[in-house]
């Protein structure tokens, strides 16, 4: 198989600040786009990657970036799609085996098939290549694993969406977040101001569960209609047994039982944030009021696009701020930090 080099912002090992290689794209496929990437988001799972963090290691040098907006540049001979200058994005996944169970129903992020969901980096794909993250210039991608995205939306601003929107726009859906439903999202950073803005739209009542009230004007400004210090002990006092539903974005350690606690009879706490511990659960947070837990992980391809309609027409999309390539290492030590607002997204013009 022929390869166009491009360029790339890659971490050479675990931990290394991430600098600046080139790597190869593959030749178009009849069913591939080339897409122009314009701008990828910095998601908090990147960090969690390159910092080895989730065990395996990885193929190092690792690419990150699966919140990438851009724009077609070419067609294979067989797609049908998309057309050259179409938006575009792309997610956390590039292919699935597109055969079993979840494939079918449009929940290729759940594949069961020998291929799995083919991660969009640190991945191995169908033609045994390693996969190379949006943190680039530019990706070649089968057509039926990109999204189309609506003109009302900036590309940039639309990036954050293609993971830290669906990852919420997907159990907020499931649990049925709307009218007459009390929400609290755990967590203002990317995923949850997505969060706090699309469960609003959805017609819930929302809650911001954070560290500190120093965020608390633009959680307000970001559609909730409550804010909770957790630092506070009282918070935990006052909301006891109140929300139907609440959605854990936190990517450090958190005392599950104690936000089980807040949840009301057949109330469900949803674990989004992925820390590299296990998260201890007591029986009886669970049992005297029938609560569940569960995970979600990001979103199928059909409800991806769903989701970009729905942001497309209730004019919803991130809050970013743009950077060049050269400030990635300080952007990832900000994240770390908690300072950002509320998610940052690399202008790949500058790779
Ligand atoms: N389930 C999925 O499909 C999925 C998808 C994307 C990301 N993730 C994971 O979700 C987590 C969050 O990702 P992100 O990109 O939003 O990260 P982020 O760093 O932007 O946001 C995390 C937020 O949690 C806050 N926080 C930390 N400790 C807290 C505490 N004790 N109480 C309340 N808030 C606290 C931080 O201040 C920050 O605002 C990561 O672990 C990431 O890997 C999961
Ligand atoms: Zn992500």
């Amino acid at each position: 198989m022929t390869h166009t080099s491009v360029f790339a912002y890659a971490a050479p090992a675990p931990k290394a600040p991430l600098e600046r290689i080139t790597i190869p794209r593959r030749e178009l496929g009849a069913h591939d786009i080339l897409i122009d990437i314009k701008y990828a988001g910095i998601c908090h799972s990147d960090i969690h990657t390159v910092r080895a963090e989730w065990g395996d290691g990885g193929a190092f040098p690792i690419v990150p970036g699966h919140e990438i907006a851009g724009v077609v540049a070419e067609v294979g001979a067989e797609v049908t799609r998309y057309q050259a200058g179409d938006r575009v994005g792309v997610g956390c996944f590039v292919d699935s085996c597109r055969e079993c169970e979840n494939c079918r129903a449009g929940l290729q992020q759940y594949c069961t098939g020998e291929l799995g969901n083919v991660g969009t980096y640190n991945a191995t794909g169908r033609d045994g290549e390693t996969t190379h993250g949006g943190y680039s210039t530019h990706l070649v991608v089968d057509e039926n694993y990109a999204l189309r995205i609506p003109e009302s939306i900036p590309l940039d601003a639309a990036a954050p969406l293609l993971c830290a929107g669906i990852t919420l726009y997907s159990p907020l859906a499931h649990w049925q977040a709307g009218p007459g439903k009390k929400v609290a999202i755990v967590g203002l950073g990317g995923l949850g101001h997505m969060g706090v803005k699309i469960a609003h739209a959805m017609g819930a009542e929302v809650t911001v569960l954070s560290q500190s009230l120093r965020k608390k004007d633009d959680g307000l400004r970001l559609g909730a209609d409550h804010y909770h210090a957790t630092s506070d002990p009282a918070t935990f006092e006052a909301l006891a047994g109140t929300f139907d539903l609440i959605v854990n974005t936190v990517s450090a350690d958190l005392d599950l039982n104690a936000y089980l606690g807040l949840l009301r009879t057949d109330g469900t706490l949803v674990q989004l944030g992925a820390p590299e511990n296990p998260l201890p659960v007591a029986p009886f947070a669970l049992i005297p009021r029938r609560r569940s837990i569960a995970g979600s992980m990001i979103g199928g391809i059909p409800e991806t696009q769903e989701m970009l309609d729905f942001c497309g027409e209730h004019g919803l999309a991130s809050d970013i701020e743009v950077i060049s390539a050269e400030q990635i290492n300080e952007a990832y030590e900000r994240v770390l930090a908690s300072d950002v607002r509320y998610r940052f997204v690399i202008d790949t013009s500058t790779i």
